[in-house]
């Protein structure tokens, strides 16, 4: 996708209104926000603001109170996952979740298969063309993970990897379903900071090529960094947005994480 057309482009995320209680809990509370097409968006705040919840209502996982949300120009306010999977965004969780007994390869193509049920189907049934869509699935899962920047052989457990390399053999996989809007909870947890360095640069090249990133990130320097654009939660309620730095100086969101301005 060219600039232009990424300008053109609708909202990768518009919310109005968007609320999710937890019993008496507004865990996300009156949430207007839109994510233009094209950012790095960094979603921060304090312990329990309602990133991952703000994160779980947008890809469906769990159903919004009151409010509406659009996707990439859709109204998905009550898609379910697989039908918010099938408009192009993918995922990756604060809590890895690989698939036990895959190994590298097998993990990403896994991702692949998730969107694509015709795929799955032609697969048991061996349908004619199935072994050359097997053939491509490999050779693009290999292609992804040279890009995630993952060196480690193709036939090793997906378990055996290491914290920071499972994380991105997750993002591998979730740009296996060719997704235009990624979302990833907390990336950098658990990496160190050279590792949080090679995904920062990791999301500037996915921007290049088209893609909106969305990510729920405690690291700040990274989000000053690399994020086009932020939105501060606190409390479930969108204490601001805009660019990071203007963001993440604002006395509010200081008060917000410190309890008093000065401490900043
Ligand atoms: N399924 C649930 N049932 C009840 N309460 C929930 C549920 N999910 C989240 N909450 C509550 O909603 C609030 C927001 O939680 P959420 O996980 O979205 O915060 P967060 O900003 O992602 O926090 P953290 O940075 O610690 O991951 C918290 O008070 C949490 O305890």
């Amino acid at each position: 996708m060219n600039q232009s057309t990424v300008q053109d482009s609708p909202p990768a995320i518009r919310t109005a209104g968007l609320t999710r209680q937890f019993g008496g809990l507004h865990a996300v509370d009156d949430v207007h926000l839109t994510v233009p097409s094209g950012a790095i968006f960094g979603i921060v705040g304090p312990n329990g603001a309602g990133k991952t919840t703000f994160l779980n209502l947008v890809n469906g996982i769990i159903r919004r109170t009151r409010g509406d949300i659009e996707l990439l120009g859709t109204r998905t306010s009550a898609f379910a996952t697989h039908q918010v999977a099938r408009l192009g965004v993918a995922r990756t969780f604060q809590t890895i979740k690989l698939i036990p007994g895959l190994n590298v390869v097998e993990s990403v193509v896994a991702g692949r298969y998730r969107v694509r049920r015709d795929t799955v189907l032609s697969a048991v049934l061996s349908l004619p063309g199935e072994r050359r869509a097997r053939r491509e699935n490999e050779s693009r899962a290999r292609e992804l993970l040279q890009l995630v920047g993952l060196d480690v052989p193709p036939d090793r457990p997906a378990t055996s990897l290491s914290y920071g390399e499972q994380r991105r053999l997750e993002i591998a996989r979730a740009l296996a379903t060719e997704p235009t809007l990624l979302l990833l909870d907390e990336p950098t947890a658990g990496m160190n900071a050279r590792e949080s360095t090679a995904l920062g640069e990791l999301m500037l090249a996915l921007r290049d090529r088209g893609l909106t990133l969305v990510m729920v990130e405690h690291n700040m320097s990274l989000v000053r960094k690399y994020c086009t654009l932020s939105a501060v939660l606190n409390s479930g309620t969108l204490l601001t947005t805009g660019p990071p730095d203007s963001c993440l100086d604002d006395p509010r969101v200081q008060e917000a994480y410190f309890g008093r301005a000065e401490h900043a």
